[in-house]
This record gives structure tokens, sequence and C-alpha cells, in this order.
């Protein structure tokens, strides 16, 4: 019943809404503290230890010392800090799920877990691909370019969290639910082979069968298997509240199904729930949303 071998989950909450330079983000982790995940978890059995919130500075420079990318200095910090937490419990033998803030703080947690999985797999649940550099931006915001960070790829002080040689192999990364990719993603995605299953794929194959061959992807030659789950990767009919809405998303039960798959692989070694946005939400159902989804992933079944 339960997703791994582990079960002993650390919460760790990233009140982190710089990458994304939108305001309510820095709310999600209590939204989603608020729909119930512990008594979720715990009710599939797992020991819940709820660590709080990592603290994040109220910063002021919108586009710090470095042009187009924005609040560097403050995401550097508190990646470098969350990548720490999480080693550690890691190293204690607990399963850690990051609930965010924006997806910049990617980067924190999958450096952390990569200092005990070297030969991680990552599974990115998202509308966007995030593998923009201060090259390639049209926004600035950090949280467009936390997998390309992830794959060796922009900032130094960024790259460099957590050691240098932290990073992900781009063979065993799959991107799951695009449709919003910059002109100079594209050129990255094609140069480093990464394999991306867009709407086009999951309308045309399915989420069965793209589940499938994500899942194998992930876990060749893998020691664990990382989810990234971006709630904007669903459709904003059923989850409005993200700071980066695209049309034409995953559906709910798509969502789920590809969680259940998920679990059903018993790789799950970490995860994070990010781009929840209270403040855009609808009845809360983004959040509830988020944490239905963490049921799934974490072995909850319909029967
Ligand atoms: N994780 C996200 N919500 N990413 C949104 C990124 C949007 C756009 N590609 C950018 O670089 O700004």
């Amino acid at each position: 019943m339960l997703a791994t071998k582990n079960s002993n989950i650390s919460l760790i909450g990233v009140p982190m809404q710089f990458g994304a330079d939108r305001a309510g983000v820095e709310m999600g982790p209590t939204a989603i503290r608020s729909s119930n995940i512990q008594t979720r978890l715990e009710a599939l059995g797992y020991r819940v230890n709820d660590l709080g919130d990592i603290h994040v500075n109220r910063v002021q420079d919108g586009y710090g010392p470095v042009a187009k990318l924005k609040y560097l200095a403050e995401i550097a910090r508190v990646n470098e800090e969350l990548a720490q937490v999480v080693s550690q419990e890691m190293g204690n033998g607990q399963l850690p799920l990051v609930i965010g803030g924006d997806h910049s703080i990617a980067i924190g947690t999958i450096k952390g877990v990569l200092q005990h999985k070297s030969r991680l797999g990552v599974i990115w649940f998202d509308a966007h691909t995030d593998v923009n550099t201060a090259e390639t931006t049209g926004s600035g915001n950090i949280h467009g370019m936390s997998l390309a960070v992830l794959l060796g790829y922009g900032h130094p002080s960024l790259v460099s969290i957590a050691g240098e040689h932290t990073r992900v192999n781009p063979r065993n990364v799959v991107i799951i639910g695009a449709r919003s990719v910059d002109p100079g993603e594209r050129i990255f995605l094609k140069e480093q082979g990464i394999r991306v299953f867009t709407m086009y794929d999951i309308d045309k194959y399915g989420m069965k069968a793209v589940m499938e061959e994500a899942m194998e992807r992930v876990t060749a030659g893998t020691d664990g298997v990382h989810l990234s789950l971006d709630l904007d990767g669903m459709d904003p009919m059923e989850a409005p509240g993200v700071g980066t809405p695209v049309r034409g998303g995953m559906s709910y039960r798509e969502s789920h199904f590809a969680m259940e798959m998920l679990h059903e692989s018993g790789m799950l070694v970490s995860a994070e729930v990010v781009e929840v946005n209270p403040i855009l939400d609808q009845n809360n159902m983004t959040a509830k949303a988020a944490v239905e989804l963490v049921g799934s992933v974490f072995g909850e079944r319909i029967l």
C-alpha cells in the first residue's frame, strides 16, 4: 500500500514567490497544509513530520544585481538552505515532501536529493518546460529556469548549490503536460535530448502509454524517482489557482492516473508540489487538488 519502502515523510514548506515574481504563491504552503495534507498521508499509514517553513526574507530588489535573473540572491540563499534540509532529512531515512512556493524551489529540493540519489530520475509535471537561462528568458523569472539549472546550465550561484557536480542526467528527465515552450527552450530541449510529453502526446496516445514510456525513462539505470508537481500542469478550469495558467492542460483524472502509475512503480524517493497560488484560487480547489494528487502518488486508491 505504501508508495516506497519508506514510510516516514518530512514535510517542508517553502513560501517562495520571488521565482514567479507574483504575489500569492508564498501562501501555497499554508493553503496546502489547511487542505489537510498531513492527515491524508497519515490515513495511508505514513508517519509525517512537519518541519514547518524555510524562512524567505522579504527583499526588494526587483532585478537584483544581475539583470534577467530577478531576486537571484535570495532565491540562491533559500535553495541552498533547502538543499541542506532535504539532504539531512534523507540522511535520517525520511522521504522529503516539499510544498511551495514557486517552481524555483525545485533547485534546492532536487539538489538535496541528489546528495543521496546521484542517479535520480525526474518527472517534471508542468505546462512549461522551465529550461530558460538568462540568455533566453523573456520574463527574468527564475521559476522558468529551474530545470536548466538542475541540468547544469544557469547562473553559477544556482548551478553550484550543493556542489557543482550535482546534476540530473537529461536522459532520465521527462516533462509531462507541456504546452507553453519558449523559442530558446525548444533549442535547449533538443540539444539536451530531453523527452517532453506534450499535450499533443497525451491527446494522441493517452496518459497510460505516456506514463509507461515516461516511467521507463526515469527508472532506467536510476536509483529513485523524484516528482516535481507543478499545479499549472493541470487544466486551469480544474486548477485555476496558479500564477502562469495555460489553457488546454491535463484533466483532473489524467493527472490522478499519472500519479497512480507513478505510485505503482514503487520508485518514488522524494516529491514537491509547487505553484499553488491561493489569491488566484477559487474555493481552494487548486490547493485541494494538490493534496488529492499527493494522496494518489503516495498510494491512495479508489477501491
Ligand atoms: N514553473 C512555471 N510556472 N514556469 C513558468 C515559466 C514561464 C515562462 N516560460 C518564463 O520563463 O517565464
